[in-house]
């Protein structure tokens, strides 16, 4: 080994050596001499990120974060400085690498884990679901000049979306008054939701002038049948429209809206779809501040007692990442339907008298002809299209050979865990493309990969 080589490695190792021991003024300084550091790995395989993840130096990982350090390289073992900082249970540290919000106690087995926010899931509005049948409190809600309404045709919001779009987060709803929604409201077509009240950030204090009473914004959705193009013209921003194909649009927006917007679709998708009841094939209407239709036949049988038809619909979908027997792949399949190159979980809608652990068994076989044993379930998301449930789980294979159902998957395949990782965390002409991160396949894949057998 050349003189030369020997001080660039002994250099690295003290450099890993501070980062271990948390020395913040000592990696700093060698940074500034050498930044080509900050993404070595040493003999150990583990770059100076992960020993401080390991070890619980907190300002060490800010320290390496803010000098633009790679945080997603893996060791040997395939695992990131995060799934280093979580197996450690270092929940600052993987807080910080893992962009998740604090606040989960130790209460049941397991619930260590960052728990999984799943895009359609925020839910910023309390939904107040006491209030739908108080009418004067809901008419002076939506009299209310802080109350916020947001329009939908056919099933769309109406969003701004400036010049620069494209990039996530970029289009917003468009809110209105309800001065410039009055005369829509009155048209016998237009279908009114109550989508609940801002949550307040904190309670107001009683030092706060707070008046006594007063409420917090209520949310409303309209849907509406006027012509799309009149409807714009109610918004004075030219960039106004009503996305063309949901699923892939409303993906853009922010995740508070997108809560939102899940709830306000699944909704209004029920209302245009139950206009007549299901029971007598009468006409209903809505009730409750968009929270039910009952049918207008005082007779029909739906009108006694409590009757699911009269509400809006859930439908529960299982999506699963199988894995493989020997615990290192993982099966994805891809549609016909899906962009080229794209594989993702199998999916598939629950039947009446199913638990979800037999549907995801039933819908893994028939799809892929893989059978399943164990299921374990990991996290859920509201899908509004227009109103599934996924129900995401982690299962394991009992057997390996793969014979797909043609109707439904074009090719399904076992996956080897360092490809998914290389796919995911490199980019560079990746084995697959992975669904987008708003959907919950993807974010199942992501939790496969930060599981840890073998630290
Ligand atoms: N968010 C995500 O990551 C994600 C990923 C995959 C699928 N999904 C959603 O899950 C849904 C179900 O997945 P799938 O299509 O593989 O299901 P699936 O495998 O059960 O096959 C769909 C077929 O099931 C039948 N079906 C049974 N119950 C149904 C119901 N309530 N509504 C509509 N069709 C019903 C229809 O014939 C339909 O063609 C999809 O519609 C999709 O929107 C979401
Ligand atoms: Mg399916
Ligand atoms: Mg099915
Ligand atoms: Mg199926
Ligand atoms: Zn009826």
């Amino acid at each position: 080994m050349s003189v030369q080589s020997r001080a660039e490695e002994e250099l690295l190792e003290k450099f890993l050596d501070a980062a271990a021991r948390g020395h913040v003024p000592q990696v700093s300084s060698l940074l500034s001499h050498v930044p080509s550091l900050i993404n070595q790995t040493g003999s150990s395989g583990w770059t100076a990120l992960m020993l401080a993840a390991r070890h619980g130096q907190l300002p060490v990982v800010e320290e390496l974060l803010s000098r633009g350090c790679d945080k997603f390289s893996v060791n040997s073992s395939s695992q990131t400085a995060y799934d280093v900082s979580r197996f450690w249970g270092h929940r600052h540290i993987s807080i910080l690498l893992g962009g998740a919000e604090p606040g989960s106690l130790r209460v049941l087995p397991g619930s260590d884990l960052v728990p999984q926010e799943n895009y359609f899931s925020r839910e910023t509005l309390d939904r107040l679901s006491a209030r739908r049948t108080d009418t004067e409190w809901m008419e002076a809600r939506q009299r209310d000049e802080d109350s916020v309404y947001l329009l939908f045709s056919s099933l769309s919001p109406m969003v701004s979306c400036p010049e620069d779009q494209g990039s996530e987060g970029k289009m917003k709803l468009c809110r209105f008054r309800y001065e410039a929604v009055r005369d829509l409201l009155q048209e016998p077509a237009t279908v009114l939701v109550f989508l609940g009240v801002e949550r307040r950030k904190k309670p107001p204090s009683s030092s706060q002038t707070q008046e006594a009473g007063q409420e917090p914004p209520a949310w409303f959705a309209v849907g509406s049948d006027e012509d799309a193009a009149e409807l714009l013209k109610r918004c004075r921003e030219k960039s106004c429209l009503f996305p063309r194909s949901p699923n892939r649009d409303l993906l853009q927006l922010s995740e508070d809206e997108a809560g939102v917007v899940a709830q306000a679709r699944s909704v209004l998708a029920w209302h245009s779809r139950y206009a007549f009841c299901a029971t007598c094939g009468s006409s209903t209407r809505p009730e409750e501040a968009g929270h039910k239709r009952s049918c207008l036949d005082s007779n029909c049988r739906s009108r006694r007692g409590v009757h699911n038809t009269c509400y809006p619909r859930v439908d529960p979908v299982v999506i699963m990442l199988v894995i493989h027997p020997d615990g290192n792949q993982c099966l994805l399949g891809r549609k016909k339907i899906f962009p080229a190159g794209m594989f993702s979980c199998l999916a598939g809608f629950i039947e009446p008298g199913e638990t979800m652990e037999e549907a995801v068994r039933r819908e893994t076989e028939e799809e892929s002809g893989v059978k399943v044993g164990h299921v374990q379930y990991v996290s859920s998301q509201p899908w509004p299209m227009p109103s599934s449930l996924m129900l995401g789980c982690l299962a394991v294979a009992t057997t390996t050979d793969i014979k797909v159902d043609e109707n439904e998957i074009e090719e399904a395949r076992w996956f080897p865990r360092q490809q998914v990782i290389d796919s995911l965390f490199r980019g560079e002409a990746p084995a697959f493309v992975f669904p987008p991160r708003q959907t919950i396949a993807h974010q199942l894949i992501r939790h496969w990969v930060g599981i840890n057998s073998n630290l």
